[in-house]
């Protein structure tokens, strides 16, 4: 799949912006601050409804701006979709699909794939467990959009549980209403927490396979990664770690979950917040024996982090349920963070992607593997403050305009 067009009104620092895209490589091409990440970030939007900078809506929307709009004309398996997309401080953001009815953004889910690398990756590794977290929630969201509702349905329960958790701890003792109540906590708790459970345990069993080759294309030497999870549902003496989990069924979890629940309860009243479910699990990432966090070197864990958006992307191509829908793969100024032989092999390696779209702040920052390859080449110059000027080197590439505040 792949987007034909995307048009911007007062996202960030776009009053106006329409595009022209093609398949093939696209690169986004202008000094810092001029407004490249703007536009991969809409198009990583029109996938995700979030962006990989911030969380919430307001910074999307132009300064001085009331809403903001994405409209993407995508193309999957012959059949073009038209996207619209209102983002609104304060409210929920809305879609339009073909013209339709307005209805809630996430009804857009898995209409658009995309794949964002960024140097914001490094979290992935360096960052807290609630990083990785997140990247395995997102990742088989896009999968399975039907997961969205399981995850707000989750973490609705987890503040209202903890919540309660707190009244208990503050009243100093568990009455019977706590006790009723909680139960029914217990219960939405396991039922939304066993789907993400068993959702993520089946992605990391696709998907480390798949990390494991794309580190082997990136980078050399002896230590290869390993993808493990350590669940706070399973009893400590279990060492909490997945290879006991992946055989069990989404009704399996739920128990466990339950009984989990039980076993932890005086503890989450002392403490006065939920411990166990997924919320609390940790996706641990290593590099031959020792954890990548807090061991690896920088090179390693650019490494590492580009392996797993690379690897993610392979788990889609792999994904029987997909439609033919190869995501859109964005690589968001990676390429500057690079030495020249990890940037050349990551490009090699996405060379074969039907859309790639990539940001730079100079000529210099694009490998010379990406002009040479098959697909053609498109560069959009982007500057500030006046129209934006395109050329297309090596190949084709249909001109592409832009208006810039
Ligand atoms: N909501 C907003 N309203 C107006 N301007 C904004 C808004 N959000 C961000 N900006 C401006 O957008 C600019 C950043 O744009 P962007 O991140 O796309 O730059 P870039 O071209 O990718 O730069 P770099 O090469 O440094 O990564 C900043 O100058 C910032 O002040």
């Amino acid at each position: 799949m792949h987007l034909e067009s995307l048009s911007l009104m007062d996202f960030r620092t776009y009053r106006s912006l329409d595009l022209a895209l093609t398949p093939g490589i696209t690169v986004f091409l202008g000094p810092n601050g001029v407004g490249k990440t703007n536009i991969v970030e809409a198009v990583d939007f029109t996938a995700t409804l979030g962006s990989h900078r911030v969380s919430s809506t307001a910074p999307m929307i132009r300064a001085g701006a009331e809403r903001a709009v994405i409209r993407a004309g995508v193309r999957r398996a012959g059949h073009r979709t038209t996207l619209e997309f209102v983002l609104e401080t304060g409210k929920s953001n809305t879609v339009r699909i073909n013209r339709g009815s307005p209805t809630r953004a996430r009804q857009a889910l898995g209409t658009v794939h995309t794949v964002l690398f960024s140097p914001e990756d490094l979290t992935l590794i360096k960052g807290d467990p609630s990083s990785r977290r997140a990247f395995l929630d997102e990742l088989a969201t896009s999968m399975r959009p039907v997961l969205a509702g399981v995850r707000a349905d989750y973490e609705k329960t987890v503040r209202q549980r903890n919540a309660l958790l707190r009244s208990a701890r503050t009243s100093g003792r568990i009455t019977e209403a706590h006790t009723a109540t909680l139960a029914v906590w217990d219960e939405q708790l396991a039922t939304a927490g066993a789907q993400l459970l068993h959702a993520r345990i089946q992605l990391i069993k696709a998907l480390e396979p798949e990390v494991h080759r794309a580190y082997a294309q990136l980078a050399d030497g002896p230590r290869l990664p390993s993808l493990s999870y350590r669940s706070s549902v399973l009893p400590e003496a279990a060492d909490g770690r997945i290879a006991q989990l992946e055989h069990f069924s989404v009704a399996d979890l739920r128990q466990l979950i339950l009984e989990a629940c039980e076993r932890k309860q005086a503890q989450e009243v002392e403490r006065g917040v939920s411990l166990v479910g997924p919320h609390r699990d940790e996706l641990e990432l290593s590099l031959g024996e020792l954890p990548a966090r807090g061991y690896a070197s920088h090179g390693e864990m650019w490494s590492y982090a580009l392996a797993l958006r690379l690897g993610s992307w392979y788990v889609h191509l792999d994904d029987d349920r997909s439609e033919g829908a190869s995501p859109v793969l964005i690589l968001d100024d990676v390429f500057a963070e690079l030495d020249a032989r990890r940037r050349d092999r990551l490009a090699h390696a996405v060379l074969s992607a039907e859309q790639v779209l990539v940001t730079a702040a100079v000529d210099d920052d694009v490998p010379q593997v990406l002009r040479e390859g098959r697909s053609a080449i498109t560069v959009v110059r982007v500057a500030p403050g006046e129209a934006v000027s395109t050329g297309a080197s090596s190949q084709t590439g249909a001109p592409a305009e832009a208006g810039h505040e």
